[in-house]
């Protein structure tokens, strides 16, 4: 294949693309045609095969059978590489950037133009992230950025390398409203200027904003394509997950005693705000929801709330073990008293390597262990006397194979695994924190994790949920937070917290002083 900038105005069509993995069939004969300046959202539940689709498209994955073809010439690229040079790129669910280099020396390292200087890429960045309305620093390594500026930063790789079809797997992920609108706006250019794009989501609002063409998948099929402005949501919705069950209504809930305070937190980060003197306390039996644009403290917060991160002074107590400057419990310490765990980014909590089996009771070791020294105080997180098969099974993860690696399951699967892990220990945990529990899982699957959060805090877990979706954080919570720059500025019971008033706290509009919270006294 010669290498050459890529043309725009290109057709790229698939046919009967089909393809297994042992025994698993992703794709059975599916087709698509991708349309230049168009957006075409690829849609479809959990393990449907999206991803796989998009990799075939992309050279990361060849098919079993079918064929491709760009304008009616032959596409069959042996990598990825080979299908960049023919104009096509991925940006895939799990990024891929390296963390040690920054966003200009990723850029220099798989660019097809391999010639730029340092100052061109550098420059031609600053220009596409302008042209998208974000902000990404271009020149820290990219682990010390946030989930979300990472996200960014691999779209504007991507981008800026140029494509005539660009693939986008669940961009909008672990993106806020504002960045999403950004971005949106930017792939609409990009269309207007002879650009296709391809859009995987879950976000059926995403699809009425941004698409104009629709594929649908289930089981690895076809069941859907045509204009995405012809279907309604719901019906897109039907077509993806079927009919689904009425969301539980909202259970009353009689928070009890504190479990888990944060008092005068203040700690350093990199990779989000600094917190600034935090105060937080959370009740058995509530739901607390922490809102904010992304990069604002939620994340570490979670983290010394978590014992991950010890903070640089304050205080965490939780279930009488008290994590602080000087004095300190682990993480380990917080997890044996009951913590559950789910974190922005599932690649920390799952292991790709490992089986379900493994990635289900990797906790079971070590608690045991504790049991036998007389220092725990809760059940293996198996679920007791559940099997292995039973947990996936309660939680949905296809497919059901105990010794299948986690690295075999699709994305929304992995997220079910580790739900599963988390929300199915046997007692249930005292305290969750879940940053974007429900990232990456369709719609069926969402409203079962929400209902899971729900039914934890009726039966008297502290539940805290994180997340940039804020119609997440209204679903469930009883209390609503809000960070601004490493700081809680407004502290809202469900009752009042309308989208208006949380609104102008996330962009740091706040009336009067940071909430009062409690922040001495006894955790029980
Ligand atoms: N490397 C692999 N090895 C084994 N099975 C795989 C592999 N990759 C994907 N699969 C299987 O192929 C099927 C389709 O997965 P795919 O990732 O394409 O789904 P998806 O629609 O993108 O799902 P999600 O919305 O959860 O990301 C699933 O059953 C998955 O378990």
């Amino acid at each position: 294949m010669t290498v050459s900038p890529p043309e725009m105005d290109r057709v790229l069509e698939a046919r009967s693309i089909s393809k297994s993995f042992g025994p698993v069939h992703a794709l059975t004969d599916v087709s698509i045609l991708v349309r230049p300046g168009a957006v075409h959202a690829l849609v479809g539940e959990n393990g449907a095969g999206k991803s796989t689709l998009a990799k075939v498209l992309a050279g990361i994955e060849q098919p079993s059978s079918g064929t491709m073809t760009i304008d009616g010439a032959a596409f069959a690229p042996r990598d990825r590489a080979d299908a960049k040079r023919a104009g096509v790129n991925m940006v895939p669910q799990q990024l891929s950037l390296v963390g040690e280099l920054s966003l200009v020396e990723n850029y220099l390292l798989v660019g097809s133009r391999r010639l730029v200087s340092r100052r061109s890429a550098r420059a031609l960045l600053k220009a596409t992230l302008e042209r998208a309305r974000v902000d990404v620093d271009l020149d820290l390594p990219t682990a010390t950025l946030s989930q979300a500026h990472r996200q960014l930063g691999e779209i504007v790789v991507a981008l800026a390398e140029g494509a005539h079809t660009l693939i986008l797997d669940e961009p909008t992920a672990s993106l806020g409203p504002l960045e999403v609108g950004g971005l949106f706006e930017h792939l609409r250019s990009l269309c207007d200027l002879g650009t296709a794009v391809v859009l995987i989501t879950h976000r059926l609002d995403e699809v009425r904003q941004v698409a104009d063409d629709l594929t649908v998948l289930s089981h690895g099929e076809n069941v859907h394509h045509g204009s995405a402005a012809r279907l309604e949501s719901t019906e897109i919705a039907r077509l993806m997950v079927g009919e689904l069950p009425p969301p539980a209504a909202r259970s009353e809930r009689r928070p009890g005693a504190t479990v888990l305070r944060a008092a005068g937190v203040v700690a350093a980060s990199t990779r989000d705000a600094s917190l600034d003197g935090v105060d937080l306390a959370v009740r058995a039996g509530e739901i607390v929801g922490i809102a904010g644009v992304a990069g604002s403290g939620q994340n570490l917060l979670l983290d010394v709330l978590g014992g991950f991160v010890k903070p640089d002074s304050g205080t965490v107590a939780f279930a009488g073990t008290e994590a602080g400057s000087r004095a300190g419990a682990s993480a380990a310490a917080f997890q044996r008293a009951g913590l559950a765990w789910i974190p922005e980014e599932r690649t920390e909590a799952v292991v790709p390597a490992m089986s379900l089996r493994e990635n289900l009771t990797v906790y079971s070791a070590a608690v045991g262990a504790a049991r036998k020294r007389g220092g725990a105080t809760r059940d293996a997180r198996t679920g007791g006397t559940q099997t292995v098969e039973d947990t996936l099974s309660a939680y949905d993860v296809r497919p059901v194979r105990p010794e299948l690696a986690a690295s075999g399951l699709s994305g929304g699967n992995q997220q079910k695994l580790l739900a599963a892990r988390e929300l199915g220990a046997s007692p249930a945990p005292r305290v969750v924190l879940a940053y974007g529990p429900t990232q990456g899982l369709d719609l069926r699957a969402s409203q079962a994790i929400r209902e899971r959060l729900v039914d934890l805090a009726v039966g008297g877990s502290a539940v805290v949920v994180a997340s940039h979706d804020l119609e997440e954080i209204l679903g469930v919570a009883d209390r609503v937070v809000v960070m601004f720059a490493g700081r809680i500025v407004a502290d809202l019971p469900i009752a009042e917290a309308d989208t208006e008033r949380i609104g102008r706290a996330i962009a740091g509009l706040v009336d009067g002083s940071a909430p009062d919270s409690p922040a001495r006294g006894d955790v029980e």
